[in-house]
């Protein structure tokens, strides 16, 4: 099964992202933890990968940067519990989570979707797959970013709020998960600008000196 995952950019039907998954980052952006995960969706038109370029829409001056690891689901899987969820885990990615800040805050007030504000083509940069035997999640994963060579984010998934396991329960009680589906699972803290022009560079760091990291620029 997890062969076809390989190139699970092209089969993949949803992007589901949870939001203020890291107490850390909810505070920076002044938002309450949540009790629940918080869920949204970006299209799979938003997936872009390395050489391509990371695109601003015409009437945006900037984006922000959201390093995420990513979970691809292997097996379809509807309503299901802890165990059962980590058997449906396919592999994992690194992916960005780019986000059109005010646009976002402008549809918070609004009381509307974020779906402009999250995704636009693009806003998915996204690494190869992982195998799920290479990262060892009971351990801590470092995700990383830095604009321009600077150091933005370093975090922890151990600070994850809501586990992956418990991310897969929640989502699969109300939406089936099918093979090649993608969950972002929230970003730590330093989120922050990029504008034309810049150089973003992402990475995770695992244990057995598992390394994996992706360079994108975003089109001037
Ligand atoms: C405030 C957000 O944009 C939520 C989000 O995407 C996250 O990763 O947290
Ligand atoms: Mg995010």
């Amino acid at each position: 099964m997890t062969g076809t995952l390989k190139n699970f950019r092209s089969i993949c039907k949803k992007i589901i992202c949870i939001g203020r998954n890291y107490s850390e980052h909810a505070s920076e952006l002044g938002n309450v933890v949540p009790s629940k995960p918080m869920i949204f969706m970006k299209p799979p038109s938003a997936f872009v990968v390395e050489p391509n370029k990371i695109i601003i829409p015409s009437e945006w001056d900037e984006l922000h940067h959201e390093v995420e690891l990513g979970v691809i689901i292997d097996k379809q899987c509807r309503n299901v519990n802890k165990d059962q969820a980590e058997q449906n885990i396919g592999g994992y990615c690194l992916a960005l989570d780019m986000t059109a800040r005010k646009i976002q805050d402008q549809l918070k007030k609004q009381g509307h979707p974020w779906l402009l504000a999250k995704g636009f083509d693009s806003s998915c940069p996204c690494g190869d797959f992982i195998d799920k035997n290479k990262l060892n999640l009971s351990s801590s994963v470092n995700l990383w970013l830095s604009v321009n060579g600077q150091m933005k984010q370093n975090g922890h998934t151990r600070d994850m709020i809501f586990s992956i396991s418990d991310l897969i329960v929640y989502i699969s009680k109300y939406i089936t998960l099918e093979h090649g589906d993608l969950i972002l699972t929230g970003t730590p803290a330093g989120v922050g600008p990029v504008k034309r022009g810049d150089q973003i560079e992402a990475g995770m760091d695992g244990d057995n000196n598992f390394k994996y990291s992706m360079k994108f620029n975003v089109a001037s």
